[in-house]
């Protein structure tokens, strides 16, 4: 049993789980997605260094990785800082902040914040996908990954002595990459030793969770205590996520906000809107895994953020909680998924 048993861990220090309040499991309040930059559709090649006004907002929100400055969230801790205010004032407690290494996380700019709004921040050990691996990285061994996670926990994040409280988002790819499998293998490790609590981005593709949920049952990993993220964009079809359902996993519907045509780094999938992203929680909370499901919207565009018209980081508390209730979703199940869930998840064993 680890000295963090019983509790949660914030940028601020260690802290009595009660204390989180309305949680959002999966958000970025500062971080970098250049590395995932996609050229805009064919005629419209200019859109990507065009300014960011009211008249380029539609197609901002149609082409958030088409616009290179629209991918620097790190750009915008002020405009995040009046976000986690207004959180604070319609009922928000707590933010997992999910940037991991490869990504620019900045766990400086993440106590910052916290200090100055009250919001509390817990920050995400571990590795983005494989692409955003240094070559230092790809070469280290299981034994040595796992050290550096419980170093991010136990000892403090990029050189500083601010603890993180979550593994991930681990990132994963589809297919995996070995890098990768290194990573989720040391995770599991990593929490075999604290009792932490893990978040997985899976690759985007069906297979991608069951194939995770394996390598991490393989390395010991206690799947109870591990959320499978952005399942609204990765399985579309009922049967599977039942399936999926059972190997006991949190699920996590996190791009709340996210409305688009063309999902651009997998066009085949047909992003749901919000409306089918409740039914889908109704859906499962139906099938008895109330116990199971958490929520957020994990912005990572600017475009999202109130300044550039977006939704914002209090969009589920104003707008999707009281629609979730005119669906016929109890209180009591609203309660879990935002409070008693993520209180559960995040606790170290
Ligand atoms: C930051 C991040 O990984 N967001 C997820 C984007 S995705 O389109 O759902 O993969």
């Amino acid at each position: 049993m680890s000295e963090l048993s019983g509790k949660v861990q914030t940028v601020l220090g260690v802290m009595d789980p009660r204390r989180l309040g309305r949680t959002l499991t999966h958000e970025h309040l500062t971080m970098s997605f250049a590395f995932c930059y996609t050229p805009p559709p064919p005629g419209q090649e200019a859109c990507s260094e065009m300014p960011m006004t009211m008249n380029n907002l539609y197609w901002l929100k149609q082409n958030p990785y088409s616009h290179r400055a629209n991918l620097l969230l790190n750009e915008e801790v002020e405009a995040v800082k009046g976000e986690l205010l207004h959180f604070k004032e319609v009922g928000g407690g707590t933010i997992v902040e999910n940037t991991t290494t490869g990504i620019c996380r900045d766990v400086k700019a993440l106590r910052r914040l916290s200090e100055e709004t009250g919001v509390h921040i817990i920050a995400g050990a571990g590795f983005y996908v494989a692409e955003t691996h240094s070559s230092e990285t790809r070469s280290t061994s299981v034994e040595k990954l796992t050290d550096i996670l419980v170093n991010e926990i136990l000892h403090g994040a990029d050189g500083t002595d601010i603890k993180c409280g979550v593994i991930g988002e681990i990132g994963c790819s589809w297919p995996m990459t070995e890098s990768e499998q290194k990573v989720l293998q040391a995770t599991a490790e990593a929490q075999t030793q604290l009792g932490c609590p893990v978040i997985i981005h899976p690759g985007r593709n069906s297979d991608s969770p069951f194939h995770i949920i394996r390598i991490l049952q393989e390395a010991g990993a206690d799947i109870s205590k591990t959320v499978m993220s952005h399942l609204d964009r990765t399985i579309l079809e009922r049967d599977k996520l039942l399936e999926f359902a059972k190997l006991g996993s949190y699920l996590e519907y996190d791009l709340f906000g996210m409305e688009l045509l063309n999902y651009a780094f997998c066009p085949v999938v047909d992003m749901p809107c919000d409306i089918e992203r409740i039914n889908w929680v109704r859906f499962l909370t139906d099938e008895g895994y109330g116990d199971n499901l958490l929520m957020a919207h994990d912005i990572h565009t600017k475009n999202r953020l109130t300044k550039y018209g977006g939704h914002g980081f209090s969009h589920i508390l104003t707008n999707i909680v009281p629609k979730m209730k005119q669906r016929g979703i109890p209180q009591s199940a609203i309660d879990k998924i935002l409070v008693e869930n993520p209180k559960r998840w995040l606790t170290f064993k």
